[in-house]
């Protein structure tokens, strides 16, 4: 089955529904091997990150469904995103042809900011002071955001947008653009619904991906106990009565709300689940119900940037 698709604000057609790459325990062969698994169970949509370090492996299997026929390029949605170190808009453009190439591709067609504080630049993704809290570089991310444009117009990149930016961030982006971003990445599951922040992108055409759809994998900077919505059981007992998992009720709970989610999975079967959302309907009681589960718990949360002048959890949203 085709995945249905969301209109860009330039016009370009987004698969409602990815298929995440991170985290980077996984061995590359895994990696190669899921993305294979993903395009053959029809997901075309995949979002990587230069941050993942598994790019090379994404594009392995890109190239053997391409080569085997199973797809053409143009029949792919494929994000990549930039790190942090690398703001600094002479690198930008460097680290967006340092995916394109490690992807195997000749452009990508979506690249985002992957968050909006930026860091010293240097080889250290995370560079850190004495006391364990990021070093920040001085560079503005509207100055990063014209080498982003610049790399629409190097024909590098299709579509740029942003990831983890809150409301007064993505204003500040619109309000000195010269191309919108089309979309912002941020973490949204049952937990942390992000309503506000949805309603705010949404009234200004900038589409919501959700990252972590289903709470994410659990992160070593998550409290012990810490209420995964997996295992939610408003949301068992939704999914029993409809004879589906958990995960299908929330992406599909998150597909109504307008949102596009990229689950990732190593396993096939649970890949095939998360795919398997499009043949029912959520009513309005059962959307209610899961938006009433929302306890702001988030789980990327990058404790080491919260004193960096642009980290973007100060506010509500
Ligand atoms: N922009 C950003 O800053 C961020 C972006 N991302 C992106 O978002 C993607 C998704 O987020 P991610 O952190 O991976 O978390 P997800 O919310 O996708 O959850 C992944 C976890 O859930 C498990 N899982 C997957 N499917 C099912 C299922 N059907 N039933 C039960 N468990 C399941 C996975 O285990 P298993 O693999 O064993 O199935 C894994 O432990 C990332 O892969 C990445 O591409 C993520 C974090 C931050
Ligand atoms: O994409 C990402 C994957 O998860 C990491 C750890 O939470 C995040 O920092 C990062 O933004």
């Amino acid at each position: 089955m085709a995945v249905p698709t969301v209109k860009l604000n330039n016009g370009c057609d987004f698969p409602a529904l990815g298929c995440g790459t991170y985290k980077k325990v996984l061995l590359h062969n895994s990696m190669e091997d899921m993305v294979k698994n993903a395009i053959d169970i029809g997901y075309r949509h995949i979002d990587a990150a230069m941050f993942y370090q598994n790019e090379d492996a994404v594009g392995r299997a890109i190239k053997e469904k391409v080569n085997q026929g199973v797809i053409e390029r143009g029949d792919l949605f494929i994000t990549s995103k930039l790190w942090n170190n690398y703001h600094r808009p002479d690198l930008v453009i460097q680290m967006c042809k340092k995916s394109v190439s490690d992807l195997g591709l000749d452009y990508l067609d979506l690249y985002l900011i992957h968050w909006p504080f930026a860091v010293k630049e240097g080889d250290d993704f995370n560079p850190v002071d004495e006391e364990g809290y990021i070093i920040p570089s001085d560079v503005d991310y509207l100055d990063t955001w014209k080498a982003m444009e610049e790399c629409v117009e190097k024909r590098l990149a299709r579509s740029i947008g942003v990831s983890n930016f809150n409301s007064e961030q993505v204003q500040r982006v619109l309000d000195h653009c010269t191309i919108k971003p089309v979309v912002n990445q941020i973490e949204c599951h049952p937990y942390l619904n992000q309503l506000k922040l949805i309603d705010f992108c949404m009234k200004r055409n900038v589409v919501v991906t959700a990252h972590s759809p289903l709470g994410g994998a659990p992160r070593p900077t998550s409290p012990p106990g810490t209420p995964m919505p997996i295992n939610d059981p408003n949301i068992k007992e939704i999914a029993d009565r409809r004879e589906k998992s958990v995960a299908q009720v929330i992406i599909r709970w998150l597909i109504q709300h307008g949102v596009v989610p990229i689950p990732k999975s190593s396993n096939r079967k649970r890949l095939e689940e998360n795919f398997n959302v499009f043949g029912f309907q959520l009513s309005c009681e059962e959307m209610d119900s899961i938006d009433a589960l929302n306890k702001n718990i988030r789980i990327a949360y990058f404790p080491k940037a919260i004193k960096h002048k642009d980290y973007p959890f100060h506010i509500e949203f």
